[in-house]
């Protein structure tokens, strides 16, 4: 008779988990369908293809019903969001919800403008697996108020926005991400932080939203876990930085050495350069 204790899983440490996640990147190539911004599809598909991924930057409804169910998951960002994307964006996460696919948000700018965080908080109704945001981002999404940003930036360190990711998230029933010095992910519960990266990558615009992509292709190779593939994929885009901040001498060539670096991470570079730890 077998023992209770051969069937528990063995505890992998968080940078082996990281590792065999970007492993499954590599191996699987999700195909991962983005419905962003014009300012961040350049990185943010160079960002998915360095990782392994397949980036497809389709966006118009007519095109939802035969393309969605062939991805992996969906990206869905409001970043340049007008009145006519919006049914697009919710015609993709409702094919996702039906046929059980991983979706994930990036509430760009959720506090700038009314019509912003009401389009936000219809796709949070419409029960992402992920959501991904800036502190001001998750602090206006989670009280449901404007105000708290400078346009797409934060005004918040991510560390202020622990509470309200932690609301959101129950509310939700999304696993909630909150980027910044620390990289902060709960599920309403747990508290993980992953402590890579460095401050120049938020001179690069649309890094965020290039994170928020790779979230999406990590949460596509492991279904089982959203929450290990969340901090995984943001501890992995930060050592990236790191390696590639060693070659840059600004914000443009970290752009060219971030993409090289996440292209060439090798699993010695990984094992010693995640660091990921529980929150109180
Ligand atoms: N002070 C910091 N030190 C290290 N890494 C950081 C710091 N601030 C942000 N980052 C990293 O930069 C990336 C982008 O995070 P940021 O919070 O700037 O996103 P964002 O505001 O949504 O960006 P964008 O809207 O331009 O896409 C993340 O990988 C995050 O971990
Ligand atoms: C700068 C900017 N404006 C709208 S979206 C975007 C990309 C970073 O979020
Ligand atoms: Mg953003």
């Amino acid at each position: 008779m077998e023992s209770n204790s051969s069937q528990v899983r063995p505890t992998l440490e968080w940078p082996q988990k990281a590792w065999n996640l970007l492993a499954g990147v590599r191996s699987q190539s999700p195909l991962i369908q983005c419905i962003t911004n014009f300012v961040s599809m350049d990185l943010m598909a160079n960002t998915l293809l360095s990782a392994g991924a397949s980036p497809a930057m389709l966006h118009c409804i007519e095109e939802i019903p035969d393309f969605t169910p062939h991805a992996h998951a969906v990206c869905i960002n409001i970043g340049t969001l007008s009145p006519s994307w919006l049914p697009a964006m919710k015609a993709a996460a409702e094919l996702c919800s039906k046929l059980g696919k991983p979706w994930v948000l990036d509430p760009v700018a959720a506090g700038a403008s009314s019509f912003r965080l009401k389009a936000c908080m219809e796709l949070v109704e419409m029960k992402p697996t992920v959501i991904r945001g800036n502190g001001s981002e998750i602090v206006a999404l989670s009280k449901a108020s404007t105000g708290l940003t400078k346009g797409v930036d934060s005004i918040l360190e991510s560390t202020d926005a622990v509470e309200a990711a932690k609301l959101l998230a129950q509310a939700s029933g999304a696993i909630v991400a909150v980027s910044g010095a620390v990289d902060i992910v709960t599920d309403g519960k747990q508290v993980i932080g992953a402590r890579n990266g460095v401050a120049m990558l938020q001179k690069i615009t649309a890094t965020g939203c290039s994170v928020t992509a790779l979230i999406a292709a990590f949460v596509a190779v492991d279904k089982s876990s959203a929450l290990e593939a969340v901090v995984s994929a943001l501890s992995i885009f930060g050592v990236a930085a790191e390696l590639g901040m060693k070659m840059a001498n600004g914000p443009a060539s970290l752009r060219m050495h971030l993409i090289d670096s996440l292209h060439g991470l090798d699993e010695a570079a990984v094992l010693s350069h995640v660091n990921i730890g529980s929150l109180p």
